[in-house]
């Protein structure tokens, strides 16, 4: 497909670099008008700044890129949009005081002046058309996260766009919100605009994906490849490269959506004694964050995954607020590997072997301003006692060998956390509260944004720390990988827990519990 003449865009010969490293190297591709395209790749792998060259966000260093048969001007977000470009982030950009009609103004072209009343008419006739069920006069920071990404959408759409670039759109998404954004992108491909989706999980390539390209080091592997006639395996094995042959079985499944894993039997169990943490009738104080928690009994043993399944917005996230003290337990108590830490700070609980992963890597996990070695050493730093002699050299030297550990890709350890790929970034996360001291992990999407063959490491890595005696709470809305990874399950349904089940794991019957319904 390569040169087409009815390609909505063209590359010839790309290459960025950043420093040392080449984020994009010789690329040189065409993709055919009014089709949904999907760009994969490892983590690194380049889906990013390849997004961010088409949009006239970064110039690049050789080639050139046409929009419709017309050459844009490197590096020139405005020259891109007059051709038909936009792009949706990885993570939002709305500002969360702005009414949705005000966001979405934002982002039109003229500046005529609107009463608000007039203003939010014009905008709920753009939201309706696009059958987006938000009110124009809404706030933003009152959305949902599918509701936020439903207008950054119809934002894009404000102007005549033709080709339009979601990056990772489903990372933020629950299985069931991601259906309904693959239904408006199909519509939006039926209005005539060509979709490019960066995208990491092989069944949603396939599931919505025209051609698929992929993106390996910076170089264009191939593509793009018509969906229909590649398999699961063979995407894996084009995105990974060689080592993909090393994936297992039922992670290979799980991680390709080739069939859902139920669960296996593990050989050693938890290890009897006193759990790593155990809820008694724990209810927290209402708060804008979520479900407060009803009444919770919850423990979980050395030795134990426990998953937590779910619709997001049913108490996940302040089960791990509660535990983690940032959320106030009203009612109950609350003990980890024995001690009463109900009314104890995070340092406290911290020392007492608590280990996060939390759910929004860049605002609870990363500093993105600070050096990756500040961001590292945190979770030591809250450790020690005040006073004691803190060498940055050490630390440094103990980051490095941390992050190599890890494969985290990153020019030196002085360099701000913000200029890593996103999966780099939660790699760093990872390095830091997966340490030896751990007693209780909670693992909080730990491997949204991850590639595959990362995403196989953190659950190789979770599973190791189980062995080793260490209690996991792992949250994900991907139940795939939910049955995968966990011993035990439990669902969770507006901020109570409502049901357990062991392996082997019955899709239908958790589905059924985590919308209320009887199996
Ligand atoms: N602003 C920057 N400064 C320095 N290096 C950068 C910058 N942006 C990207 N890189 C590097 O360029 C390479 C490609 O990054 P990019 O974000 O395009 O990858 P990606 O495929 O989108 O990864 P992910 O799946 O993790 O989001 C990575 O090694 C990354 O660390």
């Amino acid at each position: 497909m390569r040169g087409n003449d009815d390609a909505i865009l063209a590359c010839r010969n790309v290459a960025v670099r950043y420093g040392d490293v080449t984020a994009l190297d010789d690329v040189s591709i065409a993709f055919p008008r009014g089709m949904i395209h999907a760009v994969v790749g490892q983590n690194g792998a380049g889906k990013t700044t390849f997004a961010r060259v088409v949009s006239g966000l970064v110039r690049p260093d050789q080639g050139a890129v046409e929009i419709g048969g017309k050459l844009i001007a490197g590096g020139n977000v405005n020259d891109a949009r007059r051709a038909g470009v936009e792009l949706v982030h990885q993570s939002f950009a709305l500002p969360p005081s702005f009414t949705v009609a005000e966001a979405m103004q934002f982002g039109a072209a003229g500046g005529a002046l609107y009463t608000r009343a007039a203003l939010e008419r014009r905008w709920q006739a753009h939201l309706d058309a696009l059958d987006v069920k938000v009110s124009a006069g809404a706030r933003i920071r009152t959305l949902t996260v599918e509701q936020q990404q439903a207008v950054e959408i119809a934002r894009a759409l404000v102007t005549d766009a033709r080709l339009l670039i979601l990056d990772e759109p489903t990372a933020v998404l629950s299985p069931e919100g991601a259906k309904k954004l693959f239904e408006r992108v199909r519509r939006l491909k039926e209005r005539g605009v060509t979709v490019l989706l960066i995208l990491h999980k092989i069944r949603e390539v396939l599931a919505i994906a025209d051609t698929v390209s992929v993106l390996r080091g910076g170089r264009l592997i191939d593509g793009p490849l018509p969906a229909s006639d590649i398999d699961a395996d063979a995407l894996a094995s084009l995105i990974i490269g060689p080592s993909a042959k090393m994936l297992a079985g039922e992670d290979r499944a799980a991680l390709t959506g080739a069939a859902a894993p139920r669960g296996a039997e593990t050989e050693t169990g938890p290890i009897a004694g006193p759990p790593v943490v155990s809820l008694r009738g724990v209810s927290t104080r209402p708060d804008a964050d979520g479900p407060a928690l009803q009444a919770v009994d919850f423990v979980v043993q050395p030795g134990e995954i426990v998953g937590i399944a779910g619709v997001e917005g049913n108490g996940q996230r302040t089960l791990v607020r509660a535990i983690s003290s940032l959320a106030d337990i009203a009612e109950g108590s609350l003990e980890l590997a024995g001690r009463d830490v109900t009314n104890a700070t995070l340092s406290q609980r911290r020392a007492a072997g608590l280990r996060v992963i939390p759910f929004e890597r860049n605002v609870e996990g990363l500093s993105l301003t600070s050096p990756l070695w500040e961001n590292w050493s945190a979770g030591q730093l809250l450790a020690r006692p005040l006073l004691a002699a803190i060498s940055p050299s050490a630390l440094r030297r103990e980051c490095k060998s941390a992050l190599d550990a890890w494969d985290v890709r990153y020019a030196e350890v002085g360099q701000p956390a913000g200029s890593l790929s996103g999966g780099n970034a939660q790699k760093v996360i990872l390095s830091r509260e997966m340490d030896e001291s751990g007693k209780l992990i909670i693992a909080a999407q730990p491997t949204r944004g991850l590639d595959i063959g990362a995403t196989a490491f953190v659950w190789d890595a979770l599973r190791k720390a189980r062995d080793g005696g260490c209690g996991v709470i792992f949250v994900s809305s991907d139940l795939d990988e939910v049955f995968d990874l966990a011993d035990r399950v439990v669902v969770m349904l507006s901020g109570r827990i409502v049901a357990e089940f062991r392996p082997p794991f019955d899709l239908t019957r958790v589905g059924a519990a985590m919308t209320g319904a009887r199996a």
